[in-house]
């Protein structure tokens, strides 16, 4: 059984609640976030991140939300595969924000991209109001994720999908220990080296070992309200795709 993720946050001798930490963490290393998330999937998020956003090419969404948009590359793969009128990111942490804005004005995609200051548990749209909504790798950061879903429900228009990739635990042998020892003891190893925050990237394993992923999070999505949820596997389970209908 998982333990109740609210209590798992990055600096653990610190004060201050998980939304709060989490928001710290992310400034704290968002010069450093593309390169690290390259190094540590050798490159395979790219190959999740398409795969994610082409589930919604049956639905040419026009208008969409990306949540916890941080540096904004699941947002960014949306403009390249499915061209939306719109886009528009939140994110806790103004730093990954910082970092999104700088690689909206290099690309000139300041019409179609624009990023906001948000949380996710508190979202400032209408009911009803996208096509679309994708997040990627942030639904195991929310502070409540029963909250979180539901408002993302709450956003998406009535038959409107919302896509969610995030990390999972593989359950067979031997990638179940080669993953161990990947993410418990190399990726802290390496994520403090180059970030310089050893905490984040010992929070990153811990985190993911205590979501719950797979079956249990369906659960979740439907106890909010989704019609249908699918759970994809990626890559021997070290990622899942979840598409989620209204
Ligand atoms: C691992 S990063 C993922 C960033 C981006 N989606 C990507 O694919 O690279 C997680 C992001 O979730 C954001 N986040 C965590 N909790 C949030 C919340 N309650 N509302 C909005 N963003 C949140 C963090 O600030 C961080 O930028």
């Amino acid at each position: 059984m998982a333990n109740d993720t609210r209590t798992i946050k990055p600096y653990k001798a610190q004060e201050g609640g998980k939304k709060e930490q989490v928001a710290t963490m992310f400034n704290n290393i968002s010069k450093t976030y593309d390169m690290l998330n390259r190094m540590m999937t050798m490159g395979i998020d790219k190959i999740w991140r398409k795969k994610a956003i082409r589930s919604l090419r049956s639905i040419a969404p026009q208008l969409m939300l990306d949540v916890a948009t941080g540096t904004g590359d699941f947002a960014l793969e949306s403009i390249r595969i499915l061209n939306p009128k719109k886009i528009i990111g939140v994110d806790i942490s103004a730093g990954m924000l910082d970092v999104a804005r700088e690689k909206i004005a290099k690309k000139g995609l300041q019409e179609q991209f624009e990023v906001q200051l948000g949380d996710s548990e508190k979202l400032q749209f209408e009911d009803n109001t996208f096509d679309a909504v994708t997040v990627a790798f942030g639904v195991r950061n929310f502070e409540n994720l029963e909250k979180g879903l539901a408002d993302i429900r709450r956003v998406l228009k009535p038959g409107g999908k919302a896509i969610i990739l995030e990390l999972s635990n593989p359950t067979a042998f031997p990638i179940k220990q080669l993953y161990h020892f990947h993410f418990h003891k190399l990726t802290p190893a390496l994520g403090k080296l180059i970030s310089k925050d050893s905490s984040a990237y010992s929070y990153l394993p811990e985190s993911v070992a205590n979501f719950p992923d797979g079956d249990r999070f369906a659960a979740i999505t439907q106890k909010v309200g989704f019609k249908e949820t699918k759970v994809r596997p990626q890559t021997f389970g070290f990622c899942t795709i979840y598409e989620c209908t209204k």
